[in-house]
C-alpha cells in the first residue's frame, strides 16, 4: 500500500526501504523524538520528502491531488481538536468539511460505541475531558470511512483499562471493514498485542528492518 524508498526529511527521517501493507495493523513504535509524528505527517502529504519517493497503491503521492489523499487517508493528531457545539454537531461537522452527507444518529452512535464513549449525541463537546475529547476525535475519524486510518498516539490519554478497551474495539472494527491502520504508540504491549507489524523507529529517524 505504502512504498518508501530511500526517503529523507531533513535531518529527521532517514528510511532506506519500508512497505507498510494493506488491510492489517501496523504499530510504531520508538522513543520521542525518534520520527514516529514525522512519518505518518508525510504518508497524509502534509509535508513531502526531501529525498526519495512515497507510493500509496503504487502511485507517487507529490502526483496525487493532496485532498483526494487526504479523504482516502485519514490522519488524527496527538492534540484532539473539538469544534464548538454538540457531540453530533462535531460529527456533522466533520462530514460537511469532507463533503458528504450528515449521518443519522444511530449511525453517530455507532462510532460514539467504537470509541467507548458513553456520552449523549447532545451533550456540549467543549464540556468534555482529555481523554472524552480524545475519543470523539477518534470516532470523527472512523466516521469519515477512509481507507487508511492514521493514528498518533490515540490513546495517550486513556487509563489503561479504557485504552486496551478503544484499541482493541478500534482494530475489530478496522478488520470488520477491511481498513487499514497505522498506528503511533508509546506501549510496547499494545504494539505487541494487537500490531500484525511493528516497525521500531530509533533515534536519528532510522528503522529496524
Ligand atoms: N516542525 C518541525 N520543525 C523542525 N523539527 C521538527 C518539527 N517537528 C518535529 N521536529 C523534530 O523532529 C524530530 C522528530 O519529531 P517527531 O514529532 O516526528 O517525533 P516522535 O517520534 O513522534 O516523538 P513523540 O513520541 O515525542 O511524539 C524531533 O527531533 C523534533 O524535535
Amino acid at each position: 500500500m505504502f512504498k518508501l524508498d530511500k526517503v529523507k526529511y531533513k535531518n529527521i527521517l532517514n528510511i532506506d526501504n519500508l512497505h507498510i501493507k494493506e488491510g492489517i495493523i501496523t504499530c510504531l513504535l520508538g522513543e520521542s523524538g525518534s520520527g514516529k509524528t514525522t512519518l505518518l505527517r508525510l504518508l497524509n502529504d502534509l509535508i513531502s520528502p526531501t529525498e526519495g519517493s512515497i507510493l500509496y497503491k503504487n502511485k507517487n503521492i507529490v502526483d496525487m491531488n493532496p485532498v483526494e489523499l487526504r479523504r482516502k487517508v485519514l490522519m488524527l493528531g496527538q492534540t484532539p481538536i473539538t469544534f464548538e457545539g454538540t457531540i453530533r454537531e462535531n460529527f456533522n461537522m466533520a462530514l460537511e468539511f469532507s463533503e458528504k452527507e450528515k449521518a443519522e444518529d444511530d449511525i453517530l452512535q455507532k462510532y460514539l460505541d467504537i470509541s467507548n464513549l458513553n456520552k449523549s449525541l447532545d451533550h456540549n463537546a467543549k464540556e468534555m475531558s482529555g481523554g472524552e475529547r480524545q475519543r470523539l476525535a477518534l470516532a470523527r475519524v472512523l466516521l469519515l470511512d477512509g481507507e487508511v486510518l492514521l493514528l498518533d498516539e490515540p490513546s495517550s490519554a486513556l487509563d489503561e483499562d479504557t485504552e486496551k478497551f478503544v484499541i482493541e474495539s478500534v482494530v475489530k472494527y478496522a478488520k470488520d471493514n477491511n481498513k487499514s491502520v497505522i498506528m503511533v504508540t508509546h506501549s510496547s504491549l499494545i504494539a505487541k498485542e494487537y500490531g500484525d507489524e511493528i516497525i521500531r523507529m530509533n533515534k536519528g529517524g532510522t528503522i529496524d528492518e
